[in-house]
């Protein structure tokens, strides 16, 4: 190693654990939300000039840390939480500064009135809505839609009896997350309607038959969900939704001497389920001129 060079300002850590804390404390459960990034300065030059870790906490262990902390402290607030991991970092050796970063992603009840008010969530900032119209000669189609609706159940959702096979892992549960983002696109069979009435009234019914709905898989939710929009707007021929399943790993907390208790969850973004259905009304005629450029499912 040349003489030359002096090592600079650095920092090392585990950026965005993906951190969701569902508060069962009572039937009406607190969900936190939050991206985590943690860093850690010090003493850790050897590390970079010679390969020495002695001095490296891992960043898998500053991960477990976030996840450990969580159960053990609670996710009251981004500030709150940070406050409690700085001053977890700030007593281990060679650790001389922290920086403890978060992104919190803001949660609004959903399915009040429904069997699943009280741990039935949607993002809140809320989704996009998007509508095509196309002509072809004298005919008029009109497609509406929505991307962009995350929803999440911290209860209510299950997932057994599906076919193992020898490389078969998935256990079977009866209680787990239930989280997506709805894209759908409905078909009216008019160009004559109250647009935004036909909206709200579809967008509500989706979101309560997710609420509603004790799911036994992602796709029950959907037809449920595609059915309720169904009922919801006579107007409306058929709908394709397109639903990631974002996937909510309870974190095994057991090598630290804590049992889960379906409390502390990693986010994953990738891969996820992608689980997309069409929900047609019986005997209407198909218009495959309305989907020209339509988005197929992807
Ligand atoms: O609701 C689900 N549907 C699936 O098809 C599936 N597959 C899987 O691994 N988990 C889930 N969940």
């Amino acid at each position: 190693m040349s003489s030359s060079y002096v090592l600079g300002p650095n920092q090392y850590g585990k950026a965005e654990c993906r951190l969701v804390r569902v508060d069962r404390y009572s039937p009406a459960h607190v969900l936190s939300d939050l991206n985590v990034s943690t860093q850690l300065r010090g003493d850790f030059a050897a590390a970079y000039t010679d390969g020495d870790n002695a001095h490296v906490h891992a960043t898998d262990t500053q991960k477990n840390t976030v996840y450990a902390l969580a159960k053990q402290h609670g996710v009251p607030s981004p500030e709150g939480f940070l406050l409690v991991l700085a001053g977890h970092w700030r007593e281990q050796p060679w650790v001389t500064g922290t920086q403890m970063t978060a992104e919190q992603y803001a949660w609004e009840r959903i399915g009040a009135g429904t069997p699943g008010s009280g741990h039935s969530f949607a993002r809140a900032g809320g989704e996009t809505r998007t509508a095509v119209v196309q002509t072809d000669g004298d005919d008029t189609f009109v497609v509406g839609g929505l991307t962009g609706l995350v929803v999440l159940k911290s209860t209510g959702s299950e997932f057994a009896g599906f076919p193992r096979d020898r490389f078969t892992t998935l256990p079977e549960t009866d209680d787990r997350i239930l989280a997506t983002s709805v894209t759908a696109w409905w078909r009216y069979t008019t160009t004559d309607l109250d647009w935004d009435a036909a909206y709200a009234a579809i967008r509500a019914a989706m979101v309560d038959a997710f609420a509603g709905t004790h799911s036994l898989a992602l796709q029950q939710t959907i037809h449920a969900m595609g059915a309720a929009a169904l009922d919801a707007v006579p107007e409306v021929a058929e709908i394709r939704i397109s639903c990631p399943n974002k996937h909510h790993f309870e974190v095994d907390l057991t090598p630290f001497g804590m049992a889960n208790g379906g409390e502390v969850f990693l986010a994953a973004d990738r891969p996820y389920g992608l689980i997309q259905a069409t929900i047609q009304r019986a005997g209407v005629p198909d218009e495959p001129r309305a989907w020209a450029s339509v988005p197929a499912f992807a």
